[in-house]
């Protein structure tokens, strides 16, 4: 079957200083000796003109890398071109590129799918390039680049091997049962193995949760009755002026989402609309949108006018709870004692917003918080729900394998094939085609 080679612009947005375009396909090579004058070494980079060679036009001068036969990112010819980075150079690149038959230019993802299929990487790695991409916080690069890098391929490669290893013994144990001298206790062997297998995966699936939180970020969410200071609140996270901060109750109503990164992990602390019974609907939708969002929140802060306690909100949410008891200003630092500490789970601190009062002691606090809700994320290997769906099958099959004691060997030999497909199909070494579309188009063009 014969490809198209393909083209695009890998780097940045231009206006740039450097501008990286890469063509990968059959005819890469073909098209790079036509358009420079002599052809680079493999992998050195080369300064050389490029060449319109229908009408003799520079284009530009260029460092040229020249990636022959399967040794490069997408695991067929390509080349890689480091243009001025002006929009005019690109256009007109692009334009020569797309001049030659069977040039075209490449779709979202398209060099990252080439290379895993071309077996450069598998699919959890193609994941984690993605992710690193898109990375914003230190601990987010680190585990996108722990699973770009083939960690988390390599420990589900080696439960498959587990699993095959197994079914090889039960296999032995099948052809030889009429033999009088095989020991029949082949099982011995294997069922404590799955049994360990089967421990090791479920606790991976227990810290599914985390994989996903640091991808996608933890949510905040300051909570409480009008008034209380929760837009103050937010305007301290965020050390500015977002959130409309005045004397009157029922200021907030929209949901108002903040991006913090607390120690290298990512946090949207969301500030809400004020709880209490309200006849507007302006004010009546921002209540709803606010007990929303608490339910789902990873963590609630919970903000108190410390100097007239009112009843604390009542919050359909299994969220830690922090409680800032605010405006102690006004008070004195007996207040906390005023508000009621039922739940020993929640933190308790009497703060002022205005001075500051009480607010490091707070913080502190906050972010040992957020590192719980991140703990163990160092070797997550779950990191989307796709990858959950996949273990959790496989963990069931294994189980099914464990406990059917009573069924024939041929069976239970099954559930073990089974089993070893759902982690095929994670790392993409069984059929997933339905799945490449998706997984592919989070990337940008060009990559
Ligand atoms: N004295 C005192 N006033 C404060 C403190 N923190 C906030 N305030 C004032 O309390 C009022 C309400 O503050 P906001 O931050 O708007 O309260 P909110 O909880 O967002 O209120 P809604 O959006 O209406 O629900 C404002 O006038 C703030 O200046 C504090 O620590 N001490
Ligand atoms: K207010
Ligand atoms: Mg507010």
């Amino acid at each position: 079957m014969s490809r198209d080679t393909i083209f695009a612009l890998s780097s940045g947005a231009v206006p740039a200083g450097v501008a990286v375009i890469r063509l990968s396909g059959p005819k890469a090579a073909d098209v790079m000796n036509q358009i420079i004058d002599s052809e680079p070494k493999p992998r050195m980079a080369a300064l050389r003109y490029v060449t319109n060679p229908k009408n003799g036009d520079v284009i530009d001068q260029a460092l040229v890398l020249y990636f022959p036969g399967s040794k490069s990112f997408t695991g067929e010819e390509s080349v890689e071109f480091h243009l001025h980075g002006g929009r005019a150079v690109v256009k007109a690149m692009i334009d020569l590129l797309g001049s030659f038959d069977g040039c075209r230019m490449a779709e979202a993802g398209e060099f990252s799918r080439r290379g895993f299929e071309n077996g450069k990487f598998d699919l959890t790695a193609v994941e984690g390039l993605a992710d690193l991409i898109h990375a914003e916080t230190e601990n987010q690069r680190k585990q996108a680049m722990r699973q770009a890098s083939g960690a988390h391929k390599s420990v589900i490669d080696g439960w498959r091997e587990i699993l095959l290893y197994a079914r090889s013994m039960i296999e032995a144990e099948l052809d030889f049962s009429d033999e009088e001298d095989v020991p029949g206790a082949v099982s011995d062997v294997i069922w404590p193995k799955l049994q360990k297998l089967k421990q090791e995966m479920e606790h991976h699936l227990s810290y599914a949760d985390r994989g996903e939180r640091l991808r996608n970020g933890l949510t905040v969410v300051l909570a409480g009755h009008p008034n209380a200071g929760k837009s103050s609140l937010l305007n301290w996270f965020a050390k500015r002026d977002v959130a409309i901060v005045t004397e009157e109750a029922g200021t907030t109503r929209d949901l108002l989402e903040l991006h913090l990164d607390i120690e290298g992990f990512p946090v949207t602390v969301i500030d809400t609309a004020g709880l209490r019974d309200s006849s507007n609907i302006v004010e009546q939708e921002g209540i709803r949108r606010a007990l929303e969002k608490s339910e789902n929140a990873d963590l609630l802060i919970e903000v108190v006018d410390g100097s007239a306690p009112n009843e604390r909100v009542a919050l359909a949410s299994r969220a830690q709870r922090l409680v800032l008891f605010n405006k102690q200003d006004r008070i004195g630092s007996e207040m906390i004692n005023s508000g009621s500490n039922k739940n020993a789970e929640e933190k308790v601190f009497s703060v002022s917003l205005h001075t500051g009062f009480g607010m490091d002691g707070f913080y502190d606090s906050f972010v040992k918080q957020i590192e719980e809700l991140f703990s163990g994320a160092e070797d997550v290997l779950i990191t989307r729900k796709r990858h959950e769906a996949y273990f959790r099958q496989c963990v069931d099959n294994v189980d099914k394998s464990l406990i059917y004691t009573d069924s024939p060997l041929e069976i239970r030999s099954e559930y073990l094939r089974m089993a070893g497909d759902e982690l095929g199909k994670i790392t993409g070494r069984i059929d997933v085609e339905d799945m490449l579309g998706v997984i592919f188009s989070q990337f940008c063009v060009g990559k």
